[in-house]
């Protein structure tokens, strides 16, 4: 499901001595299928663009067209059920927002609210859990027995039940460990392929762009100021700076051996793609006896 802004505006509290204008002349596509990152420093609007794509807000003008849905300052806050479902959002820190029981039925809580049945809502309870990566014993458990992230698992498994087509993720991994981050990251990526999810992320970790994303919209100042694939994106790195972002790290360390000398044929934005280069750039001397080059 593709979402598309045109000329969209978005102003809180209009009218009052906290007008505040958020969003400017948005126009840019999240197309169908892709993993779109949304980036830009502290304040710069993403939030604000991220609760249009469900109609959380809706614009003070021009148009938000999700899938066959257009979305403009007259709509009506009926009727957005549907949407919604097909647009799951996963909030920064949605932990916060358990409140059932136990764990399966706050998965199975969605569900119910449109309406399918006790028995299918649990079985389909039991499925997200295992798809977020967490064992079935946990489906009768209080969810504020858990573990931190083991909380955030079984809330995004809230959202996945809603079977959305859009999975849109407000910077997921914060405050999880290391291994947690990669852990939760993994299983987006597996779900897109698996679910063919179209997935959004608004976050602070070039890493994450550079490992995940193939689209990239980069937000300063209410307005979108660059789109592209993450290897344009992060081709500059004066301009990230100018607007308050950083580099991927192995970018980073790659551009550090470019100013000792080292050549590139293209930089390296992920671990592989640096390993790979940096093997096919020494010398057959620098590899112990029987190593394969090509290898
Ligand atoms: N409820 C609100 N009422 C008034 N102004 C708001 C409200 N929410 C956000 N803003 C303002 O809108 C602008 C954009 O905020 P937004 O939260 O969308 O930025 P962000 O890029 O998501 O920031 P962060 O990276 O810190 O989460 C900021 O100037 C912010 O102060």
């Amino acid at each position: 499901m593709a979402i598309t802004f045109k000329q969209v505006d978005f102003t809180y509290q209009p009218g009052t001595p906290f007008e505040n204008k958020a969003l400017s002349d948005i126009n840019v596509t999240i197309p169908e299928g892709s993993y779109t990152a949304l980036i830009g420093h502290t304040g710069s609007g993403k939030s604000t663009l991220l609760q249009h794509l469900n109609a959380l807000l809706k614009p003070t003008s021009g148009t938000v067209t999700i899938g066959e849905r257009v979305i403009t300052p007259e709509t009506s806050n009926k009727d957005l059920k549907r949407l919604r479902q097909h647009v799951g959002i996963v909030f920064q820190f949605p932990e916060s927002q358990l409140f059932e029981e136990t764990v399966e039925k706050d998965i199975a809580f969605g569900p119910q609210n449109f309406g399918v049945s006790e028995a299918a809502t649990l079985k389909t309870a039991a499925e997200m859990l295992a798809l977020v990566g967490l064992p079935q014993e946990l489906l009768k458990r209080s969810p504020f027995d858990l573990s931190g992230g083991q909380m955030r698992r079984v809330a995004i498994a809230g959202v996945l039940a809603m079977q959305p087509d859009v999975l849109v993720l407000d910077e997921p991994t914060a405050g999880l460990d290391p291994q947690g981050r990669l852990e939760m990251m993994e299983i987006f990526a597996r779900l897109r392929h698996e679910r063919h999810l179209t997935v959004v992320l608004v976050t602070h970790q070039m890493d994450d762009v550079a490992n995940y994303a193939d689209n990239v919209i980069v937000m300063d100042r209410g307005r979108v100021v660059k789109t592209g694939a993450p290897r344009e994106i992060f081709a500059d790195p004066q301009w990230l700076l100018d607007h308050q972002l950083g580099l991927p790290k192995t970018t980073a360390f790659a551009r550090q051996l470019v100013q000792r000398g080292w050549q590139f044929e293209r930089m390296p934005l992920t671990e592989d793609e640096l390993a790979q280069d940096l093997v096919a750039g020494l010398p057959q001397s620098a590899f112990g006896e029987g190593h394969d080059h090509d290898e």
